[in-house]
């Protein structure tokens, strides 16, 4: 998407070397740098660090340090290595294990001098098939806005609220929850969007605002919390999140604090979606509460914040007592009777098990 009338993926490859950019996500909104990621080890830090992240980005830079780790070794042990350190940086986002076992998977039967192009190649088609999912889904998405504008008594502008950031930050570009937004907007649709902050890491204050500012979509952040009397003052037409994993029965794992916005919505009779790539669905996963791994991050992202001061430095404060304990579970799963409906690069469809595989028959079948 754009950055200063500059269009830009969240990750691409230097042509001469085979190095791999990607936008810097811990620096912004207040600075806009790239980091090269030239070694397995690179991306592999790069995920942990949330440098990349949000699930589809994750799968795609896994993706590039499997072709990393290719140029530098590629025999069988090397192919294990590579994908036994990326599997364990993240736990919840499942489009990480998909993109793994999809270069793996092609790799495996290739000689060690084949792996590195096959690799890159491999890579670059799921970057590119981030991209045209995700536009997809926002024209799938769109239709969606388009109805509930229609129904809205008195007209626009239809409010939408989002929690954390599923933006094109979170993917290689467009974003899932924001690419029928940014269609909407981009089709003259009067649509203001409700950002929630997304504390700890606020990525809905610091990511999803400076998108939807750069591309010029009205928005307002607003503290976690708002949603509910925003909701009861019938201020909120539609929620639309991400998702990191979802089952094959519908249940839905987002960023913590979705589910609370889910039961708002559903108190108050507004829509929930969930914006969806097909590869974050898990099929092998029937229960989300109890199977869905949760990660749990360091207590620092809870006991401390980050912002600019007037002169213009960056600084981090604590804003928890010291020896405060602090828990920071990094997700919540949303049960599938909660949610409206799954916007997936196929079309809406209900969050059911039948639903899901009648849509994927071929993602059911490989899984
Ligand atoms: C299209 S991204 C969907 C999710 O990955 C997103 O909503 C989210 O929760 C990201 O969490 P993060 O911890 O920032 O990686």
């Amino acid at each position: 998407m754009n950055v200063d009338g500059q269009h830009y993926r969240t990750l691409w490859t230097e042509a001469h070397a085979g190095d791999v950019t990607a936008i810097d996500q811990t620096r912004l909104p207040h600075r806009f740098e790239t980091v090269t990621l030239r070694t397995l080890e690179d991306a592999a830090q790069a995920i942990e660090t949330m440098v990349v992240r949000g699930a589809p980005l994750i799968g795609a830079t896994a993706a590039y340090g499997m072709a990393l780790a290719m140029r530098d070794q590629a025999d069988d042990a090397a192919l294990r290595t590579a994908y036994d350190r990326l599997i364990r940086t993240r736990p919840t986002a499942v489009n990480l294990r998909w993109a793994l076992d999809e270069v793996r998977g092609i790799l495996a039967d290739l000689p060690p001098s084949a792996r590195c192009d096959a690799a890159y190649a491999a890579a670059a088609e799921i970057a590119d098939e981030d991209v045209a999912i995700n536009a997809a889904i926002g024209r799938h998405g769109l239709a969606v806005l388009e109805d509930l504008l229609r129904a809205k008594p008195g007209g626009g502008p239809l409010n939408i609220l989002t929690h954390c950031n599923a933006g094109w930050l979170a993917t290689v570009d467009w974003g899932t929850a924001t690419a029928p937004i940014y269609m909407a907007h981009d089709a003259g649709l009067p649509v203001h969007v409700w950002v929630d902050e997304t504390r700890p890491r606020n990525q809905g204050a610091f990511l999803t605002a400076w998108e939807l500012g750069h591309h010029g979509v009205p928005h307002t952040v607003v503290p976690d919390n708002t949603g509910g009397h925003l909701m009861q003052h019938g201020q909120v037409d539609a929620v639309i999140v991400g998702t990191d994993r979802t089952t094959a029965t519908g249940d839905v794992a987002n960023k913590i604090g979705t589910y609370l916005k889910a039961l708002a919505a559903r108190d108050n009779g507004v829509p929930f979606y969930v914006a969806l790539p097909s590869p974050t669905i898990d099929f092998s996963v029937g229960d989300g509460l109890r199977e869905i791994p949760i990660e749990q991050r360091h207590g620092f992202e809870v006991t401390h914040i980050s912002g600019r001061a007037e002169d213009g430095r960056i600084e981090t404060v604590r804003i928890v007592p010291d020896g405060t304990p602090v828990a920071n579970y990094a997700f919540d799963v949303t049960p599938a009777r909660l949610v409206t409906g799954l916007i997936t690069e196929r079309g809406l469809v209900p969050a059911k098990r039948d639903s899901l595989a009648a849509l994927f028959p071929d993602r059911l079948e490989k899984n």
